[in-house]
């Protein structure tokens, strides 16, 4: 999808300043993938709001689009849904192009492992080459027949029509996005399909069900469910992304004389790792007006500045924090002391190596930081300017932004169009916040 697109974005950043501010950020990315996803496949209308307008989440919508669902928005967050039921969904006329997004290919291609009909998923550069055996093995075992590349990577043709029966499996890794597509799969399989997960990994897809109304089977670490079932529709209300909050939960608590509340932001225990290993560096954050909104818990945030000490991170918060770690390498830059991350091979899967990219880009802002294996080794120290690159990864791109409000000189992050997969405001909500960040486009 990006590399459509005839220009780069460069984002410039100019050192110092500080955060302050009372805003919302954008929806839940996971959590509106799958509204998409279930309200689709359930009988009756579905009225999504705080809907994510990011290019991920819009491919998952785009392909049910393609596969004759009727989906009216988004319109400011809203999107209705007119549901076609489990079995009605109809043949796409071509491949399902799911750019940048890992989840919408993962689980689509559980669900799709189930329909009548043929299908073909494709993406970008960064997508085609993440693994995908992680999803098509297991689908195999259950009697789905995928073709991916020898490379086991997308383009995935998923052939339909084939009777799947439930299994019981282990997975070898913490991935939500495994756990996912197995239960969607499970959906459409004779018996019961059942995962277990090395480490408890983001719980929305068992939470959305339930919500309309498919039974979810649990017994001690394993969760299940029996095919057969339907889906009613209802309303779904998607809480700020709390990855999305993460960028500015650092910012207050690098940059001096700060303070942010982050409204509306989902505190679900299986996605708050973040919150927790800031904690363990000291950081002043103060969780505010819980409650629960649609199945999952929401809370305001609001985060001051404050000294961090560089900590070892315990590795049962990993899964938990999955996708917050190239900003949690920055907040380690800035604390004082060393932080050790160990046990997070997964970044070096996502939509780049999120390990050797932020190392590399750390250290050309003068940060001793050491890749490992499946972490890295971080002294925290004086962030000077620079040119990194993001290598078109959201995430890195947003971290390295707010490395600038510690910076001593100008730092230029390359390759920043994929901020618009998860977070399409964000260089406008920076800005308005305190961050000298201005957008420089440039032919390819
Ligand atoms: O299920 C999901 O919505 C997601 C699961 C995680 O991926 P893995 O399951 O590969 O860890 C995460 O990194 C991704 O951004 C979203
Ligand atoms: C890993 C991510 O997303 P996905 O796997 O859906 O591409 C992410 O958003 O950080």
């Amino acid at each position: 999808m990006s590399e459509k697109k005839s220009q780069s974005q460069t984002f410039r950043l100019t050192p110092g300043g500080r955060l302050r501010g009372r805003f919302r950020v954008p929806g839940d990315k996971s959590v509106s993938h799958r509204s998409i996803m279930l309200g689709s496949l359930a009988e009756g209308e579905t009225r999504i709001s705080g809907f994510l307008e990011g290019a991920d989440a819009l491919a998952t919508l785009a392909a049910f689009r393609a596969m004759g669902v009727k989906i009216s928005g988004p319109d400011a967050g809203r999107v209705r849904i007119e549901g076609v039921g489990m079995r009605g969904l109809q043949a796409p006329t071509g491949a399902l192009d799911l750019g940048n997004s890992g989840t919408s290919m993962r689980l689509l291609c559980g669900l799709l492992a189930g329909q009548s009909f043929d299908s073909i998923l494709t993406g970008d550069t960064s997508l085609s080459s993440r693994p995908m055996r992680r999803v098509t093995e297991p689908l195999a075992t259950m009697g789905a027949l995928i073709h991916a590349t020898e490379a086991g990577t997308a383009p995935l043709l998923v052939h339909g029509g084939q009777s799947l029966h439930g299994i019981r499996y282990d997975m070898p890794v913490a991935s939500a996005q495994v756990k996912s597509c197995l239960l969607l799969a499970g959906l459409y399989a004779a018996g019961e399909t059942w995962v277990r997960e090395p480490a408890p990994t983001r719980d929305h897809t068992e939470r959305m069900l339930e919500g309309f109304g498919y039974p979810v089977l649990r017994d001690g670490g394993w969760v299940g469910v029996e095919g057969g079932h339907g889906l009613q529709a209802t309303d779904i209300d998607v809480p700020g992304d709390i990855s999305s909050a993460a960028f500015f939960i650092v910012g207050a608590c690098i940059a001096e004389d700060s303070e942010v509340i982050l409204e509306h932001v989902g505190i679900n225990p299986t996605r708050t790792g973040v919150l927790d290993i800031l904690s363990l560096m000291g950081a002043d954050i103060e969780i505010r007006n819980r409650r629960e909104v649609g199945g999952e818990p929401v809370a305001d945030l609001r985060v001051k500045s404050s000294h961090l000490r560089g900590i070892r991170i315990p590795e049962r918060l990993v899964p938990l924090a999955i996708d917050e770690f190239p900003v949690l390498f920055v907040a380690a830059a800035c604390a004082s002391g060393t932080t050790i991350l160990t046990g997070a091979e997964e970044l070096r899967v996502k939509e780049s190596d999120r390990i050797a990219v932020m190392a590399d880009g750390l250290r050309t802002l003068g940060i001793d930081a050491e890749p490992t294996p499946d972490g890295m080794v971080i002294n925290g120290g004086r962030l000077q300017g620079g040119a990194v690159q993001s290598l078109g990864d959201h995430r890195i791109a947003m971290a390295f932004s707010m490395a600038a409000l510690r910076a001593s000189g100008d730092i230029d992050i390359g390759d920043c169009n994929n901020v618009s997969t998860s977070f399409p405001d964000f260089p406008r909500l920076a800005r308005e916040s305190g961050l000298g960040i201005h957008v420089e486009q440039s032919p390819e």
